[in-house]
């Protein structure tokens, strides 16, 4: 059971995960899971290292899929719909639910091909002319135009780390998505490069529904208002961030936050 703090104002689900459990091969990796994202907040994932974070985070978009011994049990909804409905559109769906990863992987391809890929192929422009309005739409969001905007045509694969990074962020926002998840996104980044990253969800916060894990407390505390606490693959408490920080419930939760183990 997950202690979910009471003081949590109401807001509408944009995803709604019940009862979730994953499966590799036998193991349990992740066992019962129930949580509401709404776009309104940035909402963070926490805990020691192998406790699922990364494994739930991917049931949300169905990145489980592909990874063949992994199975998932209970309910997803997006807006309502089951996302694990055999009927779902999967490429469609990680349109909608884009994803950002640890390690920034641009194509091999150019800083605008980058970008115009995903508009390109659901069909989101008519035009040259739409496509390069997305193109620079989506790469201002992302905060990286001005750094770019004069070398479209270099390879994404020669910008630096947190350049690549903010270049996935443009790529997963070209496409209209409801819902970013992003997994570690600052761990190859060195601090210049994370507070942009950082700087930048602050900027997407409230326009998508951003869910991200990460191993930093600190990170944690600076970008989210909503943090859940996973432990060996349950979700052990969550609540306003501010209060898992300063007022955990649970004792395992202090346990971690204060640095006990981790
Ligand atoms: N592809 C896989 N096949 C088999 N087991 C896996 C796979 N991916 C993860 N696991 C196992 O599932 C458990 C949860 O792993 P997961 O990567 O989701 O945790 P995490 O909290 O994100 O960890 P970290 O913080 O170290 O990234 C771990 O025991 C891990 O070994």
């Amino acid at each position: 059971m997950t202690v979910v703090h009471p003081n949590l104002d109401e807001t509408k689900a944009k995803i709604s995960a019940r009862d979730v459990s994953v499966f590799y091969g036998d193991k349990k990796a992740i066992d019962g899971v129930s949580i509401d994202i709404p776009t309104e907040y940035v909402t963070a994932f926490i805990g020691p290292s192998g406790c699922g974070k990364s494994t739930f985070l991917r049931t949300l978009n169905r990145m489980n899929d592909t990874i063949a011994a992994a199975r998932v049990e209970g309910e997803i909804m997006l807006d309502g719909e089951d996302i694990y409905r055999s009927k779902m559109d999967v490429v469609q769906l990680r349109a909608r639910v884009g994803m950002v990863f640890q390690k920034p992987n641009p194509f091999p391809k150019s800083i605008y091909e980058n970008v115009a890929y995903g508009p390109r192929i659901h069909g989101f422009a008519e035009s040259k002319h739409d496509l390069d309005a997305i193109v620079e739409k989506s790469l201002q969001r992302a905060g990286l135009w001005n750094e770019v905007k004069d070398r479209l045509s270099d390879s994404g694969t020669a910008l630096s780390g947190g350049q690549q990074q903010r270049l996935c962020i443009a790529r997963a926002i070209a496409v209209d998505p409801e819902v970013i998840l992003m997994d570690e996104p600052c761990s190859a980044l060195d601090p210049i490069a994370t507070a942009k990253i950082e700087e930048l969800i602050a900027e997407l916060h409230g326009r998508y529904a951003i869910v991200i894990v990460t191993h930093s407390m600190q990170q944690a505390a600076r970008v989210s208002q909503r943090t859940a606490f996973f432990h060996l693959g349950k979700m052990v408490e969550y609540g306003r961030t501010t209060d898992i920080f300063t007022n955990p419930l649970e004792e395992r939760t202090k346990d971690y936050i204060t640095g006990r183990y981790g």
